[in-house]
């Protein structure tokens, strides 16, 4: 090749990369069109705001007008005044500018804020005024009209108003308080006042065609769409529709508008989340102080911090955030890093921990109820999290302090420094019990044709080249009768070099032990001074690698089929304790019925149904983030593999790929939720291989209670025949007629390999 020409592989991979260049820059454009997207709607939001003030002002002017003209002298009343300043306070006559930015900053300051509404309770008594028309009195209007009470008397009586609790779980709250968090005019509420909203909210259902606010009308209520699709519109436009956990009303309450918009129930069974807005004026106004006096209250109550200075209990509540979490969230897990330090306001949680990277299970150790702590360990010594926090029912509420005021307000308290959880004794006894364990005896193997001589095979073409030699199609010529395998041949002095020579063991080992028709048999195994040999079942329908390079890529029937003989395959494998670890195209063969079936078990390993192991193998696209990250890995890192080959065979690619394998890494830590699907690939398949690449192995599919059935049950196989294919009367998608047994249509051709390896000799293979 002419210096400076590049390859095809060098093409490839330049055109991969800029492929991936091309997406990474399409992600990033998307993004950013949706942050413009939310500030457009932030700036039509506040317009609308605008629009009604500026037309309350020329309002005011021309009923002013209105007066000169007809008779009455001028007068300084207080109903004058608010006229001319909607936002003059009649009793101690203060300015309040009406503009969004004053509201926000009133809203942060938080007794400030009410001050720039005015109240809009009617004095008629009525407490809907959501309900009124627009069409009986014009929006301007009806909005000075409803402005009756003083700010102060405004103060005055919310002061009096019962703060109303009503009863929720905790994904109620957790819904509530993620729609105001998510909404830009009300995520800047303090959290304890965040907190007393969730609580203060109750539920309504609304018809569909209703409407939940007209524009135009005063407000009275907050909302969060707890379930249903809703419509905002405006002028009898729709503007957007919103689903479930969309906080909306927020404008009137906040700006002292009328509604500015209106939002309509579109589906059946909707319900909202109904906040007062008195409720949420006291709320803003009281709890301020309150809240700081009640933490202070619990904070006191917390055994660990009772002494410590009223001035520093105060200086904690100031900054802690409150959380919640639903029964069984891991809160905290053992290994993963983490940046907050937790006290127990409500419910209780389950303390749990690995005791050694090999024990399979969690070891339950406590339970933590109010007033405890955790989280503490690895703030103090910078380290990784010692142990699992689980949230028991019905879920848990925590205060939680960030690193920085952590370490600035408690860190330093002897009792956290000198915590022993006695870790160290558990870990201890642990690694002594397991010592103490022998390892099974291994079965005898048992291996076929033992008269069959190295010499009797005569090798009539090559099928494949794998990493330590090459794989031929044999003739064996024995008892008269001519028998067809294929035979891989493995480079003694590569394996010595490589140091894979337990895993060329296991292989031997797992594959002559194996009988299952979706894995490749072994029948037996030959050494000279240059190879190791493996005489295998010969499958002679090629490569579904090769398949998938000549197609581009599969339909769903035919995918569906390969990963059934695949799960066919683990099943066999993973009740005996075995781990595959190398699931790729590359290794999946065909034979002359279109049947699939599983080859090179070089990474496969024995390990039981209950036990880890550490060493890192598998193929750079197909490995589990666990592997990655060397926690110790399981059955699990082949499930996450089936939903790389899901998607692999689906659409050409795995999902995680890049030019190089350290890339490829980061791109399986970033996780399945970063890749965007194709559009062709169905909304069942997306799924599935979703729940298999979950980051937690304990989450994926095929690893809980109900094993590789799970995926079975998957609706992705809806209607796929499994007794079929267990019993090998299913038709195969595929047909790979072969003429004869010796017709090697289905493989690539491959040059002879003229390099004889070097002999090796240290004997390593005596076994074999
Ligand atoms: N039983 C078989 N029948 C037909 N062809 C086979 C068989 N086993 C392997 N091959 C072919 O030989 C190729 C290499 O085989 P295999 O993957 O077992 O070798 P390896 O040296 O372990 O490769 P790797 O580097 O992928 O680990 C396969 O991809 C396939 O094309
Ligand atoms: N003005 C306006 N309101 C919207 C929009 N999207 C959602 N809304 C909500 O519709 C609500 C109507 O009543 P509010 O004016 O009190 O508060 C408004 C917002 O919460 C929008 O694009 N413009
Ligand atoms: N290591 C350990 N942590 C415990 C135990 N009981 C409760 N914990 C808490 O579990 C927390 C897990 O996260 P951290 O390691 O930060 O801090 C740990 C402790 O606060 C225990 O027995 N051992």
């Amino acid at each position: 090749m002419a210096a400076g020409m590049l390859t095809d592989r060098e093409r490839e991979a330049i055109v991969s990369n800029l492929t991936k260049d091309v997406q990474a820059l399409r992600e990033m454009v998307r993004s950013r069109e949706s942050e413009l997207v939310k500030l457009h709607r932030e700036i039509h939001k506040l317009k609308s705001v605008l629009q009604q003030t500026t037309n309350n002002l020329n309002v005011t002017r021309n009923e002013k007008a209105k007066k000169k003209l007809y008779s009455l002298p001028e007068q300084c009343g207080e109903q004058e005044s608010r006229n001319q300043n909607p936002h003059l306070c009649s009793s101690c006559g203060m300015v309040l500018p009406t503009s969004p930015e004053f509201a926000l900053e009133a809203l942060s300051l938080g007794p400030l804020s009410p001050l720039a509404s005015t109240s809009s309770a009617s004095p008629s008594g009525r407490t809907s005024a959501d309900e009124v028309r627009p069409k009986a009195m014009p929006a301007a209007i009806k909005k000075q009209g409803v402005s009756a009470e003083s700010c102060v008397q405004s103060m005055q009586q919310s002061y009096s108003i019962p703060i109303p609790k009503y009863e929720k779980d905790f994904s109620d709250k957790q819904q509530i308080k993620d729609a105001i968090m998510d909404n830009d005019f009300l995520k800047n509420i303090d959290a304890s006042q965040v907190r007393e909203l969730v609580d203060s909210m109750y539920s309504k259902s609304i018809a569909a065609g209703e409407f939940v606010i007209r524009e135009g009308e005063v407000g009275a209520h907050l909302y969060v769409s707890a379930a249903g699709e809703f419509a905002v519109m405006q002028q009898g436009k729709v503007l957007d529709k919103m689903g479930a956990g969309k906080a909306f009303g927020e404008l009137a309450i906040l700006y002292n508008c009328t509604r500015t918009a209106s939002i309509r129930v579109l589906s059946e069974a909707a319900r909202v989340w109904v906040l007062d807005r008195r409720v949420f004026q006291q709320i803003m106004m009281c709890t301020g102080l309150q809240r700081i006096e009640n933490s202070v209250n619990f904070l006191r109550s917390v055994p660990l911090l009772m002494n410590l200075s009223e001035e520093l209990l105060a200086k904690i509540a100031d900054v802690l955030e409150l959380e919640f979490y639903a029964a069984g969230t891991y809160i905290i897990r053992q290994g993963t890093a983490g940046d907050s330090f937790f006290l127990i306001s409500q419910g209780n949680v389950r303390v749990t921990q690995k005791l050694t990277p090999t024990s399979p299970e969690e070891t339950e150790l406590r339970t933590l109820s109010r007033g405890d702590y955790f989280g503490e360990q690895a703030l103090i010594n910078e380290d990784k999290r010692t142990a699992n926090i689980i949230a028991l029912s019905p879920g848990v509420e925590c205060l939680t302090l960030d690193r920085d005021s952590f370490k600035r307000l408690i860190g330093d308290l002897c009792e956290l420094k000198e915590k022993d959880y006695g870790d160290e004794s558990r870990k201890l006894a642990m690694k002594q019990a397991q010592e103490s364990c022998r390892d099974e005896p291994k079965e005898q193997l048992q291996q076929e044709f033992p008269d069959l001589k190295l010499t009797d095979l005569e090798v009539v073409s090559t099928l494949g080249i794998g990493g330590f030699g090459r794989v031929e199609l044999v003739k064996a010529h024995h008892q008269d009768r001519v028998d067809i395998f294929a035979l891989k041949c493995l480079k003694k002095r590569h394996i010595v070099d490589t140091k894979q020579e337990e895993h060329i063991f296991s292989e031997r080992h797992i594959m002559l032990s194996s009988r299952s028709p979706f894995i490749c048999r072994l029948y037996r195994t030959f050494r000279d001074e240059k190879y190791v040999y493996m005489l295998l079942e010969a499958c002679m329908g090629g490569e579904i690698w090769t398949m998938l390079r000549d197609r581009g890529s599969f339909e769903d029937n035919a995918a569906q089929f390969i990963i059934g003989c695949v799960l066919q395959a683990f099943e066999y494998l993973h009740a005996r304790g075995i781990i595959y670890r190398d699931l790729k195209p590359e290794n999946l063969m065909l034979d002359e019925r279109g049947y699939v079936k599983i080859v090179d078990f070089g990474f496969a390993k024995q390990i039981g149904t209950s036990s880890k192991t550490w060493t890192f193998c598998g193929t750079p696209e197909y490995v589990a983030p666990e592997i990655i990250l060397n926690k110790g890995h399981d059955r699990a890192v082949d499930y996450w593999a089936l939903g790389i080959l899901i998607h692999e065979l689906l659409n050409g690619t795995p999902p995680f790929s890049a030019p190089d394998p350290m890339q490829t890494y980061n791109l399986i830590l970033k996780g399945i939720d970063m890749i965007a699907f194709p559009k062709h690939i169905s909304r069942w398949a997306v799924q599935l291989i979703k729940r298999l690449c979950r980051d937690v192995p304990s989450e994926r599919l095929g690893y809980q209670t109900g094993g590789i059935q799970d995926i079975k049950k998957h609706k992705w196989f809806l209607g796929f025949d499994w007794d079929g294919l267990a019993s090998q009367l299913l038709i195969p998608p595929f047909v790979r007629p072969i003429a004869h047994p010796t017709d090697v249509r289905y493989f690539d051709r491959f040059p002879c390999d003229l390099n004889e390896p070097p002999d090796e000799l240290s004997g390593w293979d005596a076994d074999f």
